[in-house]
């Protein structure tokens, strides 16, 4: 199947309440992982790549020629969106865009409200000339620093609404209480504000900082129209954990298949699991039967 737009794939995902898994991509490995996982769960999958990484992932072309070339060597049959994260300026949409991604983040979030608004527009311009799907963000998603959670802003319900009617996008990151990284005690969301948000703006919601977040929260964000869930940490955490054991159960192995592919199996579970949990496995909206034959373990 060919990349696609994640427009109609969250409006569905809204409309029958579950949510459709972003993963982040750090390496070969994680799509590989990120791929197999939707495959096996038969559910449509977000891959994205967060701009703050592209350097290292070899610049927007590289990554989306991988991240293509994979579903089709693979014959990946799921709807895949392959997306640009946080992308931090204007002009790296657009070369995202122009790359082959199907999907991106403008993230204006730090700017005042009419700045933001202004930058996404002109996105939004550029995406849908190119059938490309987009996401703003309002409000500050928090994250750790020097061990203690800071920087949380709540998204403001006027300007939710003002950034959905003035610009178009497809779906809004409004931060309501989530943090990047690690969350320290128990994820304090704002539902009664994520209610009001929702009902207001019509388009579907985004969570960002996900992992961690327990399941009844998860399923609560999404009822009130999440229909697409973030998930980096946890990801590189089953990954980070499992490379350390299998150097520690060996440790004179110096072959990087035998060190790498466990810890890309943890991933895959990982995103399997994320998969059941936003209630996705067995959306794709295709025959099981296509599934069969599928060459990777369960
Ligand atoms: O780390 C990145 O660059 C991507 C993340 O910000 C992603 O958008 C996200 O929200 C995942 O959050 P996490 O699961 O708490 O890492
Ligand atoms: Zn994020």
């Amino acid at each position: 199947m060919t990349l696609v737009s994640m427009k109609e794939m969250l409006q569905r995902a809204k409309r029958e309440q579950y949510a459709v898994g972003q993963f982040n991509v750090n390496g070969l490995s994680w799509v590989h992982a990120i791929l197999d996982g939707a495959q096996q769960e038969n559910a449509p999958v977000i891959v994205a790549a967060s701009d703050r990484l592209i350097d290292f992932l070899g610049g927007y072309r590289l990554t989306a020629n991988m991240v293509r070339t994979l579903v089709e060597e693979k014959g990946i049959t799921v709807p895949v969106a392959l997306h640009l994260d946080h992308g931090k300026t204007v002009e790296s949409c657009f070369k995202a865009i122009d790359a082959g991604f199907t999907s991106v983040m403008y993230d204006g979030s730090h700017d005042p409200i009419e700045i933001n608004i202004r930058d996404t527009k002109r996105v939004v311009e550029y995406a849908a000339a190119h059938g490309v799907s987009v996401e703003a963000e309002v409000g500050t998603v928090g994250g750790m620093e020097d061990g203690l959670i800071g920087g949380i802003s709540y998204a403001d319900l006027g300007e939710c609404v003002r950034i959905v009617e003035e610009t178009g996008i497809d779906a809004l990151a409004a931060a309501l209480g989530s943090v990047h990284g690690k969350y320290v005690g128990e994820p304090k969301l704002g539902f009664v504000e994520m209610e009001a948000i929702s009902r207001a703006i019509g388009v579907p919601l985004v969570l960002h900082g996900a992992s961690g977040i327990p399941t009844h929260q998860l399923h609560r964000a999404i009822d009130l129209g999440h229909a697409k869930v973030n998930i980096n940490t946890e990801c590189v955490t089953v990954w980070s954990e499992q490379l350390r054991r299998t150097l520690a159960e060996d440790a004179e192995t110096t072959e990087p298949r035998k060190i790498l592919t466990p810890a890309r199996e943890a991933i895959r579970q990982a995103v399997r699991e994320k998969i059941q949990e936003f209630r996705s496995s067995g959306r794709a909206g295709q025959a099981v039967e296509q599934l069969e034959g599928y060459g990777v373990q369960s």
